[in-house]
This record gives C-alpha cells, structure tokens and sequence, in this order.
C-alpha cells in the first residue's frame, strides 16, 4: 500500500518569464515534487515596500521566484539577501548585489520585513472527517498560513474514525485532499488491541503515533494500559518511527472533588501535578526498556522535568513539548466560568510557567506547539461556566509564533530560538527536518514574512479557525504580525487574503521515519 495518492504530473507547457496565462486558465507545471498540482502564472515584477502595506499585485497563489528582503534570518544572523526558489525548493541564498534577477517567475520585495523559514506545529487537531464542525482542513489550514505557520500535523483523534488502522489513515488522507493551504502530514493513534496496524500504517507514511494514558475526552479513542504499551514498543522497535504520549495518569484523589464547578481552581485541583508524574516515570521507563522514540506532549507541570532530564542522561531517546497556553497563560488570571481557557492538562500557576521558560532556555524543553484542540461553541458550555462539563482544548493554531514572541522577545530569546523551538525541532520530530525548517538550498520554500515589532490586537473578524469566539485569546494584544505566507514557493497568504484556492490537490506528505534518529 502506498502512501497518499501521488499523481504524476506532466509538463503541459513549458512556465518561462514570457509565458502568461489567462486570468483564470490553469497553467500546468512539472514539480519536482509530484505530489502538488500547482496553478502557476508567471510574470517577472519587483516590487518596493515604502509602508505597512506590501504593496504587491502578485496573485495570490502565484509562484514567488524571488523574495528580496533586508531582514532575511540565516542561522543566528539577520542581514539583506534574496532567496531564489525553484520548483518549491530553495535554490540560493545570495546577496543583492549577486542576484540578476533573471527568474523564472515573480521577485517579491518584502523591504525590512523579517524572512524565516515557516512554523511547523506538529500538534493540531483538526477532527476531520467526523467532526468538521468543530473545525475542519479547509479553515484549520487558512488559519495556519494566516500565523504563518507552513507545516501542521494532524493530529489522529477527535476524527471519527480515528487515524487507528491503515483504512482510516486512507479515508483521513482522502478527505484532506484539496481543502489544504499548507502542507499537512499526520500522526497515526495507538489503542487498544491496534498494534498490527501500526507497521502498515508506517508504510503509509504516519509521521508517528500518539497515545494516551487517561481518559482522551472522546469513546473512539481509548487510552492504552500497560500491557498495550509494552505490545505498541515492540512493534515500533526498529522502525525508526515515534510515540508520542498524552501523559497525565489517573492517581489517588486526595483533593476535595465536590467544589464550585464553576471556578478554575475546582478544576485545577482535579488535575494535581502527580498525574503527570505518574505517568511520564511510565514514559521513562518504557523508552530506556525499548530505546523507541518517544515524545512528551504538551508538559504543564515543570514537576516532572527532572524525571525526564535523568532518564536523557540515562539514553533514553526522549523529546519534551510544552504549549503557547502554558507559556502565556496563568492560572490566578482565569475568570470562573472562562472554560475556554480549559485544556487537559491544565494551565497552571504562575511560579509552574516561570519554571518552564527556564527549562525552554536550558534546552530542557525540546520545542513548543500549538496543541490547537477546537470543538463546537455548545460544547464550551460557556452559558452555565461548567469546568467538569466543558470540552478540554485551547484554540490558538493562527496565533502561536505572536504568542510566543511576545513574551520571549521580553525574556532574551532570540529569532534563531524561534525557529528552533517552532520549526527545527518539530520538523525533526516529525521526521521532516530533512525538507522543513529550514533557509537553505534544497529545503521547501515554506517562508514567514512577519513584523516582529509590531503589535496587533485579537480581533473576532481576523480569526480564521472555524469557531472563531472559542480562542481564550480574543481581545489580546500580541507582538508580531505576519504578513506574508509562502508554501513550497507558492504566494498562501498576504495581509488577510489568501490564495483563491488550496494549493494542491496533493499537498500531503508521505513520511519516511528518520531511522537514524533512534
Ligand atoms: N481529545 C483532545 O483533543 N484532547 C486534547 N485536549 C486538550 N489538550 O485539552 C489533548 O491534546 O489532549
Ligand atoms: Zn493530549
Ligand atoms: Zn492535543
């Protein structure tokens, strides 16, 4: 079985600086890549930037040949430069004096605006098919190129079915075909009894597998027990491929269980520090017993750090996320009844988040994703303020690279952290670190145009994810505005527009597991 359905695509014609197309003709290109059909018109302008505004009639959805910059981020260095592209790929980094201009297609001046490689959020939720209503490919996707972000991998629940056998990964994948405006891969799901799916599934091009170790908020999904993961190691050993835990377990209760519903801290106290304790010591000590890749999702509590620092030291092939809520999020600031700020695990105090910036800067935190989990407004009981009721998940997929540089401007984080926290290490862990993350010749052409000095305030009208009032965010004023949102060379997005149509109808992508990455 392969992977997604790849279609080879032959040259109808050759797309050369003179050749145009009409206004709404379908030009056919080969890509080196052949999953992307890609609509391409092709006309050589540049075009100066002198305000806000990227003054540019360069279709959306055009092929960018060019993109000129004075602010371009390579490695630790920001200095003037144009990045040639070349069928989706970057071909060269040169300096403007070097560059003649002679390209295939359009040169884009972004002027002072800062070039870096696009956000890879490898924790999105985007629970189609089954639940589109809560959110869906089509918005979750303009959402992502809206903040910038190039890559996102699905995550295998809250879609009915789950990503649990080779036929569900199939149905997901047909499903995603042609509502997607950046690239999307997937992770597959462990449950119970599953384990014989999970090497065809592998072969099918998962980037991974997520299980949990409680109660997942939905009946399809189940969460494994012991015996289950011992199973899962000894599939996954040897494949070079990962799992990825939701690592809370359920404890004793010692907490008074019956308090005000409505107040934050009745919930907090459901969900103690322990849980996550508990159950990342399992995590530890499954990945030194098998040495398989696995991954810590969304860590709230800085209590288990140390567990997971001693079993690194000890070769455990171990990586640790934490999220933008729990990063810019407190507990002491969450009003009762504000169930959209509730997500399992919890937000935490205030002491909790100051611990994990310091463990972000000590590199004991690996990266930080999204972990954009949305659901229908009904669903939030935001009318009763129901905290034990509520559905558990954060909306903030557009929002993650201003969320986190607003407050890690302020902590002496630099733009390169940006990138390794956001695009590198979760490129890498999703076995895409060879094609994303990256401003160098041979990677994608997945660029980020932003502002990061400016600020912007949250509005409901320029929130693209589907239920746009369920962001805790709403109303906030962050730091750094994107701009500019380009997919494999492809103009996505541009100052609130986006291309009139996904990209590709194939704009998935097959994962070959870094093996060497055990
Ligand atoms: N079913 C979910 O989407 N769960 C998610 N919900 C959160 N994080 O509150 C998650 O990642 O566990
Ligand atoms: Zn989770
Ligand atoms: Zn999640």
């Amino acid at each position: 079985m392969v992977g997604p359905e790849i279609q080879h695509v032959t040259q109808t014609g050759k797309v050369n600086k003179c050749l145009s197309f009409g206004p709404f003709s379908r030009g056919w290109c080969l890509s080196t890549r052949p999953l992307t059909f890609l609509k391409c018109r092709s006309r050589v302008r540049v075009f100066c930037t002198h305000s806000f505004s990227i003054k540019t009639d360069m279709e959306l959805g055009s092929i960018v040949s060019a993109v000129r910059s004075k602010r371009v981020l390579l490695g630790d260095e920001v200095r003037p430069a144009v990045i040639v592209i070349k069928d989706g790929k970057i071909h060269q980094i040169l300096s403007d004096s070097d560059f003649s201009g002679d390209v295939a297609g359009e040169v884009l001046d972004v002027g002072d605006r800062l070039v870096m490689p696009g956000i890879v959020d490898c924790h999105v939720h985007v629970n189609e098919p089954g639940r589109t209503s809560w959110e869906g490919f089509w918005t979750a996707t303009r959402a992502a190129a809206a903040g910038g972000v190039t890559t996102i991998v699905d995550m295998p629940l809250n879609s009915i079915p789950p990503t649990t056998t080779l036929g569900n990964f199939h149905e997901k994948l047909q499903e995603a075909t042609g509502k997607c405006f950046v690239d999307t891969a997937f992770w597959g799901g462990v449950i119970p009894g599953n384990q014989l799916e999970l090497r065809p599934m592998i072969q099918a091009g998962v980037a991974g597998f997520k299980c949990f170790l409680i109660h997942s908020g939905v009946e399809e999904f189940p969460h494994v027990n012991d015996w289950d993961l011992h199973r899962t190691m000894k599939q996954l050993q040897g494949t070079g491929s990962v799992l990825l835990f939701h690592a809370e377990r359920d404890v004793q209760q010692t907490t008074e269980e019956n308090g005000d519903p409505c107040q934050y801290s009745t919930f907090l106290q459901s969900r103690p520090d322990d849980m996550e304790i508990e159950a990342i010591r399992t995590v530890t000590e499954l990945c030194l017993q098998y040495q398989v890749r696995c991954h810590i999702v969304h860590l709230s509590s800085a209590k288990p750090l140390k567990l997971i620092q001693e079993a690194r030291q000890a070769g455990a092939p171990l990586t640790v996320e934490t999220t933008h809520h729990y990063l810019s999020l407190c507990a002491e600031n969450i009003p009762a009844g504000a169930t959209q700020f509730k997500c399992c695990p919890p937000i935490r105090g205030s002491v909790n988040q100051e611990q994990l910036w310091s463990a972000l800067k000590a590199g004991q935190i690996d990266m930080v994703v999204s972990d954009h989990s949305p659901c229908t407004p009904d669903l939030k009981k935001l009318d009763n303020g129901d905290f034990t009721e509520a559905w558990g998940g954060i909306s903030s997929l557009q929002f993650g690279l201003p969320l986190f540089w607003s407050s890690a401007s302020k902590r002496g984080f630099k733009l390169s952290d940006v990138v390794r926290l956001l695009s590198q290490k979760t490129a890498q862990l999703s076995s895409l670190d060879n094609q994303k993350g990256s401003l160098a010749p041979g990677y994608d052409a997945d660029l980020v145009i932003w502002d990061p000095e400016r600020e912007f305030e949250i509005k409901e009208a320029s929130i693209y994810h589907k239920n746009k009032v369920l962001t805790p965010y709403l109303g906030v004023t962050l730091q750094g505005v994107v701009c500019v949102t380009i997919v494999r060379g492809l103009l996505v997005y541009r100052e609130g527009s986006f291309c009139p149509e996904p990209l590709g109808k194939h704009l998935l992508i097959p994962i070959q597991p870094n093996c060497g990455a055990q």
